[in-house]
């Protein structure tokens, strides 16, 4: 199965076939449990510090599409919570589902949010690549934004992005000046814990740190998600929607989840 997917004959029931680590100690998404969240008042706040002209592209990746940035060296970068040090910004992505009902890939107390933004970022302090990196127990920080559908009438700045690359033939288009820490709650109270790549090959390398409060989309926007071609260079031939690129959630086995709020 080397073009995995989110169909039932590629999708998450069984990416353990060829991605044994489906089935490990600290896979991602859960369900956040607020009760049995620790409250952990040693945690500092998170600090993110993004630089605009470091974005670059952005680009159907075939299963999501990717905000990319310039990580060559610390000009976007993300600090505090559990992190020791500073976090490269590398890429944004969103998860959804096929209606505006779920499609978020954590849940909170079992609710389902429609969609979820993941801005993904890497130790470049403790390692020299981002490969490398993607290797190791605290190689990755993952900052998680659950989105929640209010009809904005406001067309917002990705959904022109969107669009435009909608109608481009090829797959990516260049991106500038793009701060994301726009798309950010103004509440920065977290819950964090050690999990994985929610994506094959699924690495045990993530430190998730999922904001509380979610930001505001419009369901039209969320339809813009789902009308994004799905075609990878291996399937050019069948194209079709991405209705939905979200990941159930996975077991516990032991974590605990730590809350910067009480
Ligand atoms: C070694 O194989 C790989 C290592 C990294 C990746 N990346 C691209 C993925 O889109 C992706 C998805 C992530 S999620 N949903 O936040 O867990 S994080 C992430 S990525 O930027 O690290 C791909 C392959
Ligand atoms: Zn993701």
């Amino acid at each position: 199965m080397d073009n995995w997917g989110y169909a039932d004959h590629n999708g998450p029931k069984v990416w353990h076939e060829l991605f044994p680590l489906a089935n490990g100690e600290r896979q991602s998404p859960i369900d956040i449990v607020t009760k049995a969240a620790i409250y952990d008042p040693s945690l500092p706040p998170i600090n993110v510090d993004y630089d605009p002209s470091s974005v670059k592209l952005i680009m159907n990746s075939g299963h999501t599409f990717t905000v990319e940035f310039d990580d060559g060296e610390d000009k976007s970068v993300i600090r505090g919570g559990p992190l020791h040090g500073s976090y490269r910004l590398q890429q944004f992505h969103f998860h959804w589902g096929p209606c505006d009902d779920y499609g978020a890939e954590h849940k909170v107390d079992g609710r389902d949010y429609p969609a979820e933004l993941h801005i993904v970022h890497w130790n470049a302090e403790k390692f020299s690549s981002f490969v490398e990196a993607a290797q190791n127990p605290d190689g990755l920080a993952v900052l998680g934004i659950f989105l929640k559908v209010r009809n904005l009438i406001r067309i917002h700045l990705l959904s022109i992005c969107l669009i435009f690359l909608l109608y481009q033939d090829g797959k990516q288009s260049s991106f500038t000046n793009f701060d994301p820490s726009c798309l950010l709650p103004d509440c920065k109270e977290f819950w964090t814990y050690p999990g994985s790549l929610t994506i094959p090959p699924l690495l045990e390398s993530v430190i998730w740190i999922l904001l509380k409060e979610p930001i505001a989309v419009s369901s039209r926007q969320l339809s813009q998600f789902r009308s994004l071609f799905s075609t990878t260079e291996t399937d050019e031939s069948k194209p079709c929607c991405m209705e939905k690129n979200h990941r159930p959630v996975q077991p516990l086995k032991g974590r605990k989840v730590r809350a910067s709020f009480l």
